[in-house]
């Protein structure tokens, strides 16, 4: 589903590179953490496979797309295929909680109809039914990514990228929208998520992916967060 191949990103000239000659391979229906010390290039990584950022070299396949060589007019329909959810939720704080996931059908033109009946299925499914009608900051943070989530799983993609989605949420807050990312993976949905929770990783028991100064230095079956342990 995601396939990198030596792939390097340096942001301006004579820096060390945020990405270092990575490679890797993600199947359909995968759940991968990242995670690394700040700065070891995650966020850099996940903006790539989003076509967010291009690489300074190597080669990127996201959803059977080779993004090297995919046109700018086709960007919008691979970010079709992938969700995107952020540690900052980028809620639109003027539409209520329906309007905000709605959106995100309309701007690719599905009909009203579909909207009407897919978006409150998918509020009940991230546990916000009754909900509909308020605004962001009428709930709480962990609330709040439950709309962010349910805006990028709505049209069903068959990716989805968080990056720190538990960044700003309390520890218990925190096991709720990852027991939330677990049934969204178990639907099918391959899932990589750029995490510095420890104890989510430890708990969880899945795939870890650990850069440090932007080379891939672990990955592990079953892993946690630390190497060391
Ligand atoms: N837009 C940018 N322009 C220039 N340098 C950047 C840019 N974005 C990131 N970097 C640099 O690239 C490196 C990797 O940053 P990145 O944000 O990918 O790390 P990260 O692992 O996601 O960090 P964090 O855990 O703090 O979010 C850092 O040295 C950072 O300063």
């Amino acid at each position: 589903m995601i396939r990198l191949e030596n792939v390097t990103k340096v942001y301006a000239r004579g820096a060390r590179p945020a990405v270092d000659a990575v490679s890797m391979e993600i199947e359909r229906g995968e759940f991968v953490f990242l995670v690394g010390a700040s700065g070891s290039g995650k966020s850099t990584l996940l903006r790539l496979m989003l076509r967010e950022e291009r690489p300074t070299s190597g080669k990127i396949l996201v959803a059977g797309k080779d993004l090297s060589t995919l046109s700018n007019w086709k960007v919008p329909a691979l970010r079709r295929q992938i969700g995107a959810v952020f540690q900052d939720f980028r809620l639109l704080p003027n539409k209520t909680v329906f309007e905000n996931v709605a959106f995100a059908l309309q701007v690719i033109g599905k009909p009203r109809h579909h909207i009407a009946t897919v978006v409150p299925d998918t509020l009940e499914m991230v546990g916000l039914g009754g909900k509909e009608k308020r605004r962001p900051h009428e709930l709480s943070g962990g609330e709040q990514q439950r709309v962010a989530i349910a805006r990028a799983f709505v049209n069903r993609p068959p990716i989805l990228l968080c990056d720190e989605p538990t960044g700003n949420l309390d520890p218990t807050t925190s096991l709720g929208i990852m027991r939330l990312l677990d049934r969204i993976n178990r639907t099918g949905t391959t899932v990589v998520m750029a995490t510095h929770d420890d104890e989510i990783v430890d708990q969880m028991r899945k795939r870890v992916l650990e850069l440090a100064t932007g080379e891939l230095i672990r990955d592990q079956h079953r892993g946690v967060y630390g190497s060391t342990r």
